[in-house]
């Protein structure tokens, strides 16, 4: 054993997952903030949604505005008007009721994109339908041209195909009804050139969709990408190079956690059991200069998996540094701590480890303290390190259980 193990500033906060019992509380953790986010995250979306319908709406503001002017100058008459700005009117306050409400999640695209653009559109080609010649319809039919650039943000190209196509039937529709009902307001050429050019915008924004698609889609990948580089980063932060265990730092968080733990446990009047322990291989320096560094390290992984065979899946086991490690047995009563102690140092000494013919003795001395109600964690962590000591002196090779305290008055 090196110089006696201090307890170490339990005052670092990270991400300490790397082992069973780690993960299974991170998991927990996890499960509660992937809710928590989830919910967060659907907040966020519908307020989104509820921004882009209202700017959206705003082209449809403008085209009240472009419909009360056809009206003022005479070309369309006031019910016409009043129609137009009633159906308008009332199909924003719906959608934007819809989205309050949450009822626009039961959709596909709860974004409600393609509605609101074939809607109003509807509308507009019923005015179309009224008004006198190509002239007077060419600036309402640009205007909605303008609404379907805000669904190339959020459909996909084929929807968006698919809306441009129903649009521009929409204004044949409006040409071969004025063709059956009113012929005296067609003048072909103008009528032409006024549909191709409709068509061909219609066709670039489909293009444009396309191209945002390709956008999106990469964005995707890199926010993928950084996901996962993010959490190798969290992995190589709390995992030891060589062993694989929880490292240093995961130590340090798992004691921090374990302080919460406790005084949460003796806050809420429940007092399991927690064991910590301090494990210390025996003669390791002789190893490393009988054999050599490189089977001292494959000692050190051959212990670490050992020792997670024995353990339960509550269990944490870290390397705190060099050949010590550090063990939390949360609701393990002394009894219970002695055997699997003993099971791990069993375990050890049991390894099979043989280096050009000669076997490699590994055995480890274990220090452990059952933490008092109301006792700091690092007078745990002393106590189990006195423990260890005198499982050293005694000889090595043996598991040193520290007398167990009354329980202290104030949690820590
Ligand atoms: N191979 C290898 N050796 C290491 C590693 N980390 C620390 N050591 C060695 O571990 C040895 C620890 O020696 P000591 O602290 O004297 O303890 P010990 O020889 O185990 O003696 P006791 O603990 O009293 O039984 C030192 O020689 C370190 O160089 C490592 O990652 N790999």
């Amino acid at each position: 054993m090196g110089s006696s193990w201090a307890p170490p500033p339990l005052t670092q906060s990270i991400d300490w997952a790397a082992d069973t019992h780690v993960q299974a509380h991170v998991r927990t953790r996890t499960r509660t903030r992937t809710r928590v986010s989830t919910n967060n995250q659907q907040v966020s979306e519908q307020g989104m949604r509820m921004r882009r319908m209202l700017l959206g709406h705003t082209v449809y503001a403008a085209t009240l505005g472009l419909v009360c002017c056809l009206t003022w100058i005479g070309e369309l008459s006031p019910q016409s008007l009043a129609i137009y700005s009633t159906l308008l009117i009332a199909t924003t306050l719906s959608f934007m009721l819809m989205i309050r409400l949450g009822w626009n999640l039961r959709f596909k695209d709860p974004s409600l994109t393609t509605w609101a653009i074939l809607l109003p559109s509807l509308y507009a080609t019923w005015v179309l339908f009224q008004l006198d010649d190509a002239v007077h319809r060419a600036p309402l039919l640009f205007m909605g041209v303008v609404g379907l650039l805000f669904g190339a943000f959020v459909n996909r190209p084929k929807t968006m195909a698919w809306i441009a196509v129903a649009l521009v039937l929409y204004y044949a529709a409006v040409i071969g009804a004025l063709q059956l009902f009113a012929p005296q307001r067609i003048t072909w050429s103008e009528e032409l050139l006024l549909f191709v050019a409709y068509a061909a915008t219609q066709a670039q924004i489909v293009l444009v969709s396309l191209y945002i698609a390709g956008l999106r889609s990469r964005l995707v990948r890199k926010n993928k990408a950084l996901k996962e580089a993010s959490q190798r980063l969290e992995e190589l932060a709390t995992r030891d190079a060589l062993t694989g265990l929880p490292n240093r730092r995961a130590c340090f968080e798992q004691l921090d956690h374990e302080r919460s733990r406790t005084k949460a446990m003796v806050t809420g009047g429940a007092c399991k059991s927690l064991c910590i322990a301090l494990l210390d291989v025996d003669h390791f320096k002789r190893i490393n200069d009988c054999f050599g560094h490189g089977v001292g390290d494959d000692a050190l992984i051959q212990i670490g998996r050992a020792v997670r065979a024995v353990l339960r899946k509550q269990d944490f086991f870290g390397r705190y540094g060099g050949e010590e490690f550090v063990l939390t047995l949360p609701m393990t009563p002394s009894d219970t701590a002695l055997d699997l102690l003993e099971s791990v140092r069993h375990a050890i000494a049991m390894i099979d480890l043989e280096h050009n013919g000669q076997i490699v003795d590994l055995s480890a001395s274990l220090g452990a303290a059952i933490h008092a109600p109301g006792e700091a964690i690092e007078k745990t962590l002393t106590r189990a390190d006195a423990a260890l000591y005198e499982a050293k002196n005694l000889g090595r090779n043996r598991v040193c259980l520290a007398p167990e305290l009354r329980p202290h008055a104030q949690a820590v």
